[in-house]
């Protein structure tokens, strides 16, 4: 059978716990995915198929996982939080995608230099071809496809995606420019798990319809002098899930949706890895009318 070059990274090291998991989960429960090549990737293609490798593919593919697994190793070390007595675990990032990735690169670049107390394991995509994928490959880390359409069939299901997720312990799931409704049994899985960036100040230009350049072009044509990113949580529908950070950006009189998507783009970056430093450092609180907040870092009695 034609084998494929799996992962996305590569790495010398022998079997790893984590493969095992993850081949438990799916093959446990779906024995045609006894070999799972989920994280497939060539040079052109990234796709979740049951393929049979040759021992020295196979050996290769597991090494590889291992390397992920062991960089998670090191990374699941508690992090020692300067000057106080509390340990907070190292959290485990899946972002999701669906094009360039600019903000999934801004929290793994954080990540790695240590402002952002997680590391992404895994990246979802529904474009197997999309920049977001190929960064992904291109830093070792592990590309899902998800869902399974017809123009990507190899894409995973959505109890599949779940068991995926949870062998590789993921914590939060980041959406970051994915446009595809992520469905309920996720959602249900990872409850006040999931976040979603939205590039408009929500509730309002949200939405079935509103996405990328449209978002910014509804702005402009409705007169609004101000936007700016959204972060929110994720419910069933798009974009109606609780509000957790916004920042404010002007819409100039001139302005085209390209200078305030770039505009808006700017603070997304910068708000993205904020929240995503906060969560992964537990200072997500809920106010008790249900409203999420999130404690400062520098002031520990303030919230925002
Ligand atoms: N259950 C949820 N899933 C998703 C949410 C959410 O809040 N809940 N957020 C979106 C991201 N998003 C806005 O932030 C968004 C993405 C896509 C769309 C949309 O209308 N999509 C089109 C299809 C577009 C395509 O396939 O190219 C559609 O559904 O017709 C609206 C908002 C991610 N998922
Ligand atoms: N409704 C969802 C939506 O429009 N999301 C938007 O897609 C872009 C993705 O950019 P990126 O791939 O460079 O991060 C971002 O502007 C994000 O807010």
């Amino acid at each position: 059978m034609e084998s494929q070059s799996l992962f996305s990274g590569y790495c010398s090291n022998s079997i790893t716990p984590l493969y095992k998991k993850i081949q438990n989960r799916l093959s446990s429960s779906s024995p045609s995915l006894a070999y799972p090549s989920c994280f497939i990737r060539s040079k052109h293609r990234v796709s979740f198929k049951l393929q049979h490798f040759p021992a020295s593919e196979r050996m290769r593919s597991v090494r590889r996982l291992e390397c992920t697994n062991s960089v998670e190793k090191v990374s699941n070390v508690v992090s020692e939080k300067e000057g106080s007595q509390s340990w907070v675990k190292r959290k485990r990032l899946a972002v999701f995608v669906s094009g360039g990735g600019s903000n999934f690169r801004s929290i793994n670049q954080a990540c790695i230099e240590g402002s952002v107390n997680g590391d992404v394991v895994v990246l979802v995509t529904n474009k197997h071809a999309c920049g977001g994928a190929q960064y992904a490959s291109d830093k070792g880390i592990p590309v899902i496809l998800f869902p399974k359409t017809k123009d990507e069939p190899g894409g995973l299901s959505s109890d599949d995606l779940v068991k995926v997720l949870r062998g590789f312990e993921v914590d939060f799931i980041l959406l970051a420019g994915y446009l595809k409704l992520i469905p309920l049994e996720l959602i249900r899985a990872y409850p006040r798990s999931i976040f979603n960036i939205h590039p408009s100040l929500l509730p309002a230009f949200g939405g079935k319809g509103y996405y990328g350049m449209k978002v910014h072009k509804a702005v402009i044509a409705s007169g609004a002098r101000y936007s700016g990113p959204t972060i929110h949580f994720v419910d069933e529908q798009y974009d109606t899930g609780r509000i957790l950070a916004q920042k404010v950006v002007p819409v100039l009189a001139n302005d085209t949706a390209e200078e305030l998507a770039a505009r808006v783009l700017q603070e997304e970056h910068k708000l993205y890895v904020e929240v995503t430093a906060a969560l992964c450092e537990d200072r997500i609180v809920w106010r008790e009318d249900g409203v999420p907040l999130i404690r400062s870092k520098e002031n520990p009695e303030e919230y925002y």
